[in-house]
């Protein structure tokens, strides 16, 4: 008997010195891209009410070819519903326990980039989750290499990278770093051995010589969803100060926030010292737990540009704006709707069975400006917002930007003729082009009845003037 207990001991600490010894082997590849012993990073499926927001988002981002999005990895959809998912006409409490399906609508395949080298076909993969939980779907994980919502390769995001550095400084890098660089088209000739992670240590490092990093935002556009944010966005890169994120939205402290702030940081472009970085994501407005994130997380000198506008306008745009995601965003499945029946669809989403504009829908919570502007002011003074309204956009775009300019500290750039009223658009521009729109606009824009219109005029009027009371400031909508 002593001697088989021996023998087992001695089979044990064999085993554990072998383990052991293998673990420190392993260990020793880095985590990331290496294809002999990949680490699989976890891809945590969101809660089901927020995989409905980013479902739509996906599909936001795969028809938003006008702004130069990619197409996703990697779609996320909640049972049989459509491929743009269950859209937010659905209260959230609601989707406990609902069972959402992962799946690739193509398989990655990435020859340059050794980290998305597999071929992965993810089908009818399911996972049950709860509200408010997160599940690991193991397969998806080699979808996910360069992680986020927004999923692009590497490949994709280093092109970005590149796209927004102006030619003067392109050049200069290709200079430092003995780049071949093609002057008639500005751009980087980069070796065919080079594979996407060799390129951006080459262009981190090249852009570093040069004072260029890529820095956590000092300003950043919290919302309001359909306020005029991608516009805002189209005006404030125009100036050379300021540095745009890779990503037109980045969602990060409101969705992302799992992915940690070196993954936050990669998505923000190069800039010196004497720019500011900037990002816009619609969705930190209204997430209560964003100030106190961006409070931990941003440099202390952080300032936030809020865009608002009519909030009843803006309940209107929201709607449109999911009632085409929720249609796929195709034009064909919107015939026979008119501007009557998206009014009756509009009243069916958000007045309850008591007749009574409904407190609970996404719709009128987002409109809500006071509500959530409080929340705010308890992480940030007043001063560090410059609330833009849309109304005076409109109205007078220069003088708005030339108030922002003061508000960041900015070089004077921009001037009165730089920008005309584009009457077709029903909106200011600028000589240079035009705003991208954020949405399709095939949908007829909901005719709403008298008696509606003055229910939502009398629920919103309370929050409004609760508002001005906060920013100190007048609204042409506020009393209406
Ligand atoms: N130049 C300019 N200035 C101000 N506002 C403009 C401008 N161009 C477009 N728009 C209107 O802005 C609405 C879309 O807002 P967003 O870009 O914030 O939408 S999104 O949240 O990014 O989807 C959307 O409103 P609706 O047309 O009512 O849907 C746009 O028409």
């Amino acid at each position: 008997m002593p001697s088989v207990s021996l023998k087992t001991k001695g089979t044990t600490l064999l085993l554990c010195l072998i383990s052991f010894t293998l673990g420190l082997f392993l260990n020793s590849f880095p985590s990331y891209g290496n294809r002999f012993f990949p680490v699989e990073r976890q891809v945590n499926v969101a809660p089901v009410s927020r995989v409905v927001s980013e479902n739509t988002r996906k599909g936001h981002l795969a028809n938003e070819t006008e702004i130069g999005a990619p197409t996703p990895d990697l779609m996320i959809r909640s049972g049989k519903s459509p491929v743009v998912g269950p859209s937010l006409f659905e209260d959230d409490d609601n989707k406990k326990d609902k069972e959402v399906v992962v799946y690739a609508d193509t398989p990655i395949s990435n020859k340059n980039d050794s980290h998305v080298n597999d071929k992965v076909t993810f089908d009818n993969k399911s996972a049950p989750i709860k509200n408010g939980q997160t599940k690991t779907v193991n397969k998806a994980q080699s979808l996910l290499r360069t992680g986020g919502r927004y999923s692009i390769t590497a490949t994709q995001l280093l092109n970005k990278a590149i796209g927004f550095i102006s030619p003067d400084v392109r050049a200069s890098f290709a200079n430092k770093t003995g780049m071949k660089y093609d002057k008639s088209k500005s751009a980087i000739m980069w070796s065919n051995t080079m594979n996407a992670q060799k390129k951006w240590a080459v262009l981190k490092d090249g852009m570093r010589q040069l004072g260029y990093e890529q820095r956590l935002p000092t300003i950043i556009c919290l919302g309001l969803k359909k306020a005029g944010t991608t516009a805002f966005l189209y005006y404030l890169v125009k100036h050379p100060q300021i540095s745009r994120a890779l990503l037109d939205e980045v969602h990060y402290f409101s969705i992302d926030y799992g992915r940690g702030i070196d993954y936050y940081r990669s998505r923000m472009g190069f800039s010196t010292a004497m720019m500011l970085q900037f990002e816009k994501s619609p969705s930190y407005f209204v997430f209560d737990d964003v100030p106190q994130r961006m409070l931990k997380d941003l440099p202390a000198s952080v300032k936030f540009v809020v865009c608002v506008r009519d909030p009843l306008e803006r309940t209107i745009s929201d709607f449109r704006h999911e009632y085409e995601l929720k249609l796929n965003r195709k034009r064909s499945r919107a015939a026979g709707e008119t501007p009557v029946t998206q009014a009756k669809h509009f009243v069916e989403t958000i007045i309850d069975s008591n007749d009574r504009v409904d407190p609970s829908s996404g719709f009128i919570i987002e409109s809500l400006y006071s509500k959530h502007f409080k929340n705010w002011l308890k992480s940030f003074p007043r001063d560090r917002f410059y609330i833009l309204s849309q109304e005076r956009v409109k109205k007078d775009l220069y003088t708005e930007l030339k108030n922002v300019e003061k508000f960041l500290d900015l070089e004077p750039f921009y001037e009165r003729s730089m920008f005309y009223y584009n009457e077709q658009r029903h909106a200011p521009c600028m000589h240079s082009g035009c705003p991208p729109t954020s949405t399709p606009g095939f949908l007829p824009k909901a005719a709403l009845s008298p008696a509606i219109l003055r229910k939502l005029r009398d629920f919103f009027r309370p929050y409004n003037r609760e508002f001005e009371e906060l920013t100190q400031m007048n609204f042409s909508w506020t009393n209406l």
